[in-house]
């Protein structure tokens, strides 16, 4: 995807704090966390558990309000926005990928990657199109009518990175995303992520424990204290 140099940063989280009222009192979770991930940029997140990985995460997702600073999205502050814009962002400018592959047991692996282009309005042919091609880049040609429960780990993880990258987000956003994998699997189905990513030209932040697929990255950040400092 041909992003230019004018294009808005896609991702930037300014003075970011989060925090969870727990029965052991309230527990400062983020504490004016600050990123920011410019376009073709691949950066990966590695900190001990419970440190606020998934916390981070969520809020870059707009999956969750931060209790104070902000979460740009492509400029534009994603606080201003209301339920229905952050969605449509989710929707068309955000790809996700988790470590479970969360995809849809009763559909199959080219459905699961067409369902989210349908839903932002591209015609069905369209979508097969492009979910058949993604399939075809990692190595799932054939396998496109099997239901999940028909692939292996790997390939299963395969289509849930495929459908992330369905509606050409800008910015990805993954969790473990090869942590459930064999280390042989995880290599490989991680080497296919990243060229796809980079590929896209997609902006990315990937949290891992693995530091060999860290290294293998743009560059690497860690949590401290709920701040974001360089790895
Ligand atoms: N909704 C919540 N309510 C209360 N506490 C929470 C909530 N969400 C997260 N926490 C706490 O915030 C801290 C950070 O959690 P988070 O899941 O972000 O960590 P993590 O770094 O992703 O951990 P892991 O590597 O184990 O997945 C943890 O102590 C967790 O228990």
């Amino acid at each position: 995807m041909n992003r230019s140099a004018n294009d808005p940063v896609p991702l930037e989280l300014r003075a970011v704090t989060r925090r969870f009222k727990t029965e052991a009192g309230v527990l400062e979770v983020l504490t004016g966390a600050e990123l920011t991930l410019v376009a073709g940029e691949i950066v990966a997140l590695v900190a001990p558990s419970g440190t606020g990985k998934s916390t981070l995460l969520h809020l870059a997702g707009l999956l969750e309000k931060p209790d104070a600073g902000e979460v740009f999205f492509a400029g534009q502050a994603a606080g201003t926005l209301g339920d229905d814009a952050r969605t449509a962002i989710r929707r068309t400018g955000i790809g996700f990928v988790y470590q479970f592959h969360h995809l849809l047991p009763e559909f199959s692996a080219i459905e699961n990657i067409a369902l989210p282009q349908m839903a932002n309005g591209v015609a069905k042919a369209a979508a097969d199109t492009r979910a058949r091609a993604l399939l075809a880049d990692f190595g799932l040609a054939g396998r496109e009518d099997h239901r999940p429960g028909k692939l292996s780990g790997g390939e299963q993880q395969r289509v849930a990175i495929a459908r992330a990258l369905a509606n050409r987000p800008r910015v990805l956003l993954a969790d473990e995303p090869t942590g459930n994998l064999d280390v042989v699997t995880s290599d490989r189905v991680f080497a296919e992520l990243l060229e796809a990513v980079r590929g896209q030209g997609m902006a990315a932040l990937i949290a891992t424990h693995n530091p060999d697929l860290a290294r293998r990255m743009d560059r690497v950040v860690t949590l401290r204290d709920g701040k974001v400092v360089s790895g």
